[in-house]
């Protein structure tokens, strides 16, 4: 059984002028110890996903479809039972660990915290174990004793990460890890990250606009596009041979890890990612597809078998596919 799924997930914020639909069916799974990216534009759904998965959205947030822990469907757990899966058998890595970390509490009490509160560890315990956490993730266990703004912006992350790990979750979900720092503490944290899921069996889903980062840390791949997956499949295959023509402008625009023209927009697209209020009639991408065909404004195919293990949502893969 897969350590989670998501079957047919959707998300709509309530906002004053309507209804966003920012998430529309999304199905995807993850094996223990498995690795999953999901990429897409700014506003393509991830961060609502990641949310979502630890019910930690606002209350305007509507969630629908099925989200399974382990077998345990997170969206109609009690809160005690939520509580507990929070940080011991869940945690999340946001992006921008200065906004994470309180500034007037030292690091080691931060870290202790989930410990202590889901009663995990006594406090004599508990200070071993933030030595042994900030030991794994590359800093001295002095450092216990700082306040955040003596570190750096990598050091602060990876301090997000040790709190992350600090219950031995079995899931760590990253929400965009690396996007707030340079270059290269960039590649530190990544190669971090990839180190503690390789030797812990950690089970990971890392979101980011950069699919060669992803591409790099994951074994499969989820590229979002106006709230839907358009592709998922084998890393390998979906970053070096995209079928959707979405994917593949993302992945041309990303050519190597930590590249500074990371930043830049999906390569050969112009215009911008659609309004969730006001989609495109058919497939969403079809106002910037760079090889849409006349029915694509009117159909919306769902994801297909593309080969070697891919999907994707494109009505040029299934008349390939259909006619192979
Ligand atoms: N609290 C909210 N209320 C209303 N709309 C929201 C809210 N949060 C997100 N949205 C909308 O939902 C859509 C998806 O946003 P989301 O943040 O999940 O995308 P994302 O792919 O993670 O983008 P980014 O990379 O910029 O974080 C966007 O259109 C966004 O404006």
């Amino acid at each position: 059984m897969s350590l989670l799924e998501l079957d047919d997930v959707s998300v709509t914020y309530r906002i004053a002028s309507g209804e966003v639909p920012a998430v529309r069916g999304v199905s995807l799974s993850l094996d223990a110890g498995a690795a999953l990216g999901i990429a897409g534009e700014s506003g393509s759904g991830k961060s609502t996903v990641a949310m979502a998965l630890l019910r930690l959205l606002p209350r305007d947030a509507r969630v629908g479809g099925r989200i399974l822990l382990d077998g345990d469907d997170v969206l109609a757990m009690k809160w005690g039972r939520l509580r507990a899966v929070r940080w011991a058998e869940a945690s999340i890595v946001f992006q921008g660990a200065q906004h994470g970390l309180n500034p007037v509490r030292r690091i080691g009490d931060q870290i202790a915290e989930p410990l202590l509160v889901h009663d995990l560890a006594k406090p004599d315990a508990a200070r071993k174990r933030v030595a042994e956490l900030l030991e794994q993730v590359g800093l001295p266990a002095w450092r216990a004793r700082s306040y955040p703004h003596e570190l750096s912006g990598g050091q602060r992350q990876r301090v997000m990460i040790a709190m992350a790990l600090a219950c031995s979750p079995r899931l760590i979900i990253a929400d965009e890890p690396t996007t707030a720092l340079d270059v290269m503490v960039q590649a530190q944290v990544l190669s971090l990250i990839k180190e503690l899921v390789a030797e812990q069996g950690i089970s990971l889903i890392m979101i980011s606009h950069d699919l060669s980062v992803l591409a790099d840390v994951c074994d499969q791949l989820a590229v979002m596009y106006a709230g839907r997956v358009v592709e998922h499949g084998p890393s390998g295959e979906v970053f070096h041979e995209a079928r959707h023509p979405y994917s593949r402008a993302l992945a041309a625009a990303f050519p190597t890890v930590g590249d500074p023209v990371s930043r830049m927009a999906p390569k050969g697209l112009g215009g911008d990612p659609p309004d969730p209020m006001h989609l495109p009639g058919g497939c969403s991408f079809h106002p910037r597809c760079p090889v849409v065909l006349d029915e694509c404004s009117s159909i919306d195919v769902e994801l297909w078998p593309a080969g070697d293990g891919r999907r994707a949502a494109c009505v040029r893969v299934r008349e390939t596919e259909d006619a192979s």
